[in-house]
């Protein structure tokens, strides 16, 4: 009989629900690391919400462990390369708690209208003090998104039937995805310009990160209230107290913070501010769905192999499994590829196969694809989910296959659809299982798709490849690997260099700066 540990709190449908499936649970809450690190040899299955780490340290206790649930969508607590690498299975519950996480936004964002916190403290302190608590009213208020995604889009539907004009900035989103939910698509700018009241609903990438900046909150209407139920680390926490200090911020409602437990923070105490502990997911209903959700997909997979919502493996059949393994590590890498290098809202994507990859189930070929573009704007897409959540947004999928072998013995293209035209990136396997880069966006160039790039455009003239290898070389940044392209009757050259080390903003700003540079952007595998 299989065994589960679950060392979060968690509701106790999912005991229940492990034991009615035979599958044997314990529930031990609040183990520090190194009792984790001692017990976690004896189990097969751990399920967990955020405050479990998964560390690789732990994993290399965990000699049986073949799964890892979590009770909610993001996965920041669990190192999901380590897991990977060690055969382990990360499962989510993506859609579980979203409804929830999406009222609690609105509830933050109806606290700072009125200031109930203050006020609430202020009259059991027996001070009435009815003048000092102006509120506004949110009627005809522009609600700002940032991230119309599962959670965004709940929140703009609610914050219609409070009359509110949203407006959101998501480059993923499409325009009639956009109009489906009655939103204006805007630019990052224009939504700082424009929001009354802005919410925080992507996850925490290096594109995110920081986004709400000092120089962001600088472009902010002067009274903007700002509403944080995604992840700490999207707002400068710094920048955000100094701007609520000026009064520039009227407010801010934050459930999450830089640093989790949050038992200190340097905007505790600021006016303005409202903090709750991470509550975003705390209903009851959310917690049941999650915890039912969670021990479903774990029973499934520990007793007959079904994979559902794994943010780390395809859903396969044990003969399959091995023949397609290469082939969709590729495709999931030029999905990435085109994922992170497409600026403009995707309307479609086509993914063509061609010789050896014609002969195979082009559905998990497809899945890695999608997985790998949309794992670029949100770090809850898998394999099993790309499909429906590309429908869902309405991405237009396409599927082609050829018989035909052309130059290469198998090839996968895949070309998205923007408002500029389809733009498209092929790739190929060396040897039986080496994924390639053999074309981007109409360019022939052969690379590896690997660990931190840089792709740069430049116009293809002399001296350019010594400027920018001086220039990286003087910023300690390490080449690895050059790999060129350029556009058949000249024009613009294209150069992929794989790096030893994340290349940072001012460093990317110097090759920016090159003469003959025209696009520089930094790509992760
Ligand atoms: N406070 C809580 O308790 C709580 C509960 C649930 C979820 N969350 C968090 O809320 C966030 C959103 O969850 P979701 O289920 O809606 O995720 P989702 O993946 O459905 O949506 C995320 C959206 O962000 C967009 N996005 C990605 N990069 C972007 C960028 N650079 N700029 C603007 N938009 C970008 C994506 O295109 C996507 O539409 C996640 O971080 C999740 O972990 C918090
Ligand atoms: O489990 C929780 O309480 C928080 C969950 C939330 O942050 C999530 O990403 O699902």
């Amino acid at each position: 009989m299989p065994k589960v540990l679950i060392s979060d709190k968690m509701d106790p449908k999912a005991a229940e629900i492990f034991r009615a499936r035979g599958v044997e649970v314990d529930e031990i809450i609040g183990l520090s690391k190194e009792e984790l690190a001692e017990i976690i040899g004896k189990y097969d299955g751990l399920a967990v919400r955020s405050s479990t780490k998964l560390t690789p340290k732990i994993l290399e206790s965990a000699t049986n462990l073949k799964v890892v649930g979590r009770a909610g969508i993001g996965v920041d607590n669990i190192d999901i390369p380590a897991a990977s690498a060690k055969g382990v299975v990360v499962m989510n519950t993506p859609f579980g708690n979203s409804i929830t996480t999406a009222e609690h936004a609105i509830a933050m964002m109806f606290a700072l209208a009125r200031q109930l916190p203050e006020a609430d403290a202020s009259t059991q302190a027996g001070k009435w003090e009815k003048s000092k608590f102006m509120g506004v009213e949110l009627t005809h208020k522009t609600l700002g998104l940032i991230g119309a995604g599962n959670i965004g889009s709940i929140v703009a539907d609610r914050a219609h039937g409070l009359k509110m004009k949203v407006i959101a900035y998501d480059p993923f989103l499409t325009e009639e995805r956009a109009v489906e939910l009655g939103i204006e698509k805007v630019t990052l700018d224009e939504l700082f310009e424009r929001s009354d009241f802005l919410t925080l609903h992507t996850p925490l990438t290096d594109q995110t990160r920081g986004i709400v900046s000092r120089e962001a909150l600088a472009k902010t209407k002067k009274g903007v209230r700002i509403i944080n139920c995604a992840r700490g680390g999207l707002i400068d926490e710094e920048a955000l107290k100094d701007a609520l200090e000026s009064g520039h911020v009227a407010g801010a409602a934050l459930d999450v913070f830089a640093e989790e437990p949050a038992k200190e923070n340097a905007l505790f105490g600021t006016p303005g501010l409202i903090s709750t502990p991470h509550l975003g997911a705390s209903t009851s209903e959310a917690q049941v769905n999650v915890a039912i959700q969670v021990a479903e997909q774990m029973a499934d997979f520990l007793l007959d192999g079904g994979v559902t919502n794994a943010l780390n493996m395809p859903s396969l059949t044990a003969e399959e499994a091995p023949k397609l393994k290469p082939y969709m590590a590729l495709a999931k890498k030029l999905g990435s590829l085109v994922g992170q290098l497409a600026h403009d809202a995707v309307k479609g994507i086509s993914i063509e196969v061609e010789g050896a990859a014609a002969e195979l189930n082009q559905k998990p070929i497809t899945g890695a694809v999608l997985a790998g573009f949309m794992g670029a704007y949100s770090d809850s897409v898998n394999m099993v989910n790309a499909p429906y959540l590309a429908k869902e947004r309405g991405l237009d999928v396409r599927e082609i296959r050829h018989e035909r072998e052309g130059v290469y013995h198998t090839l996968i293209r895949v070309a998205v659809m923007t408002d500029e035209g389809e733009k498209s990136v092929a790739g190929t396997l060396f040897g039986e299982d080496a994924p390639r880069l053999v074309e981007l966006f109409g360019i022939k160039i052969e690379a590896d798709l690997d660990g931190d790039m840089l792709y740069v455009v430049n116009e293809d003239a002399p001296g350019f490849i010594g400027r920018i290898g001086t220039t990286l070389g003087a910023a300690g940044v390490n080449i690895g690997n050059f790999h060129l392209g350029r556009r058949d009757g000249g024009g613009d050259a294209v150069l992929l260099l794989s790096v030893d080390q994340h290349v940072d903003e001012p460093i990317l700003l110097e090759v920016c700066n090159l003469e003959g540079v025209k696009t520089v952007k930094t790509l992760s595998f």
